[in-house]
């Protein structure tokens, strides 16, 4: 495996047509509900990403420990998942899972009925998961600032309860867009719910078997909107997104309006072109966290300064989010401080030439959010393999807009 790569660009003009990955949350929940509907669906366009063909793998396996790496969604909606279907199941993960809360969702799955022990330290992975007796609980107070990927688990398995479930969520809703994907998921396969102000109610019913395409990511298609803005002449057409989408990640399209990128929706997806971008800008990342990383590194790299909220959930990802970019734009002389609680500042500085080499944190989204940065001098991004996550082809794609790829 490579330690790192170097990543050029001859002439910074950027032509092509891209077919991006699939996205891995809708390809996860379009599978877990699948699995929960105990019928054959047909679900086209799975994801290449390892986040999705792993909890493929993991939802045929009969074995007793099952390991989620470093995937949240596959950790949390299996946990979930075994839970409600009363499977014994030890689930671990990477070091760093081990590191990434779940109190709240094992907390409200016991509540719920289900047995499920703490294999290391109490509100983290490894969880031995035992069998499921009903508690005929239908009603439940979930902390909802954490991370949605609980209220999805649980929303997933509700259908399934005795009594259904009543979700009231506690305190600012963090990750709203990707509970309304599970929602509109759930929907497509025949489960309807009722999401009234801080309360997601869900009757008990049946999934029903349906067949389901996965959108091209909105997340893998920031990278490239990162790209164009800081390309010297671009077009780049990018296939399967669609205007009307399940993901909150197309706010990218909205964001980098301002940011320099003009966007086309077309019949095969999106076309990207070059337009002004704005000097200083005011961003709440709460309902995208996935998003910030590709506009810190670009505004650091392009000279825009960004105030930002919304980036709690930042410190429990695959890496600490937040210290990572802290560390990485200070090589591009900009510095990104928390000015008040909650509220960060991104200062660009003047960029000079220099050996630019990014770390990358075991976090595919630093690895494609400064990739970009090699249209202005050539790069070095360390550990690239990362991208494999949600966007194995990433530097397969760059070599098809004539970015020179040299392996170390
Ligand atoms: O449900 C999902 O598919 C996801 C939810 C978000 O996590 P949080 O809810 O933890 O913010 C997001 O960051 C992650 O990449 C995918
Ligand atoms: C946070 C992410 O993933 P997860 O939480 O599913 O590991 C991500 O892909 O940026």
């Amino acid at each position: 495996m490579s330690q790192s790569l170097t990543l050029q660009h001859p002439t910074g003009k950027l032509t092509g047509t891209i077919k991006l990955p699939a996205s891995k949350s809708e390809a996860n929940r379009a599978l877990i509900i699948a699995a929960l509907s105990g019928q054959e669906s047909q679900l086209h366009n799975l994801s290449e990403a390892n986040d999705t063909q792993l909890l493929q793998r993991l939802l045929q396996s009969n074995d007793q420990t099952i390991d989620a790496e470093d995937a949240g969604t596959v950790m949390r909606f299996l946990t979930a998942y075994y839970a409600v279907t009363g499977q014994q199941k030890l689930l671990t993960g990477t070091e760093r899972m081990c590191q990434r809360p779940i109190k709240v969702l094992v907390e409200a799955l016991r509540e719920l009925g289900a047995s499920i022990d703490y294999v290391g330290e109490e509100g983290y992975p490894p969880l031995k998961i035992g069998g499921f007796k009903g508690s005929g609980q239908k009603h439940l107070k979930v902390r909802s600032d954490i991370s949605s990927q609980y209220i999805s688990a649980l929303l997933m398995i509700a259908p399934l309860l005795p009594e259904g479930l009543e979700l009231v969520l506690e305190g600012k809703i963090g990750s709203r867009p990707y509970i309304e994907m599970t929602l509109s998921l759930m929907q497509h396969f025949g489960v309807s719910a009722d999401f009234s102000g801080n309360t997601i109610t869900v009757k008990p019913q049946k999934y029903k078997a349906a067949e389901f395409t996965v959108e091209s990511d909105w997340s893998a298609a920031s990278y490239w909107y990162s790209l164009v803005a800081l390309a010297q002449e671009a077009d780049i057409t990018l296939l399967g997104l669609k205007e009307k989408s399940f993901q909150g990640d197309r706010a990218i399209a909205d964001i980098m309006y301002r940011l320099g990128v003009y966007t086309e929706f077309t019949s095969e997806g999106v076309r990207l072109l070059k337009k002004e971008h704005e000097r200083h800008i005011s961003l709440d990342f709460s309902d995208c966290p996935d998003l910030a990383q590709t506009v810190v590194a670009l505004s650091a790299g392009i000279g825009i300064a960004v105030d930002m909220t919304g980036l709690e959930s930042l410190r429990i990802k695959e890496t600490d989010r937040i210290q990572a970019l802290q560390i990485e734009v200070l090589s591009l002389n900009a510095s990104l401080q928390e000015v008040t609680p909650g509220v960060f500042s991104l200062k660009p500085g003047i960029l000079q030439k220099k050996e630019l080499s990014f770390r990358t944190y075991q976090d595919h989204r630093m690895a494609m959010a400064f990739a970009p940065l090699a249209l202005l001098q050539p790069i070095e991004i360390q550990e690239p393999s990362v991208v494999r996550k949600s966007y194995p082809r990433f530097w397969e794609d760059l070599q098809k807009v004539g970015f020179e790829v040299t392996y170390n």
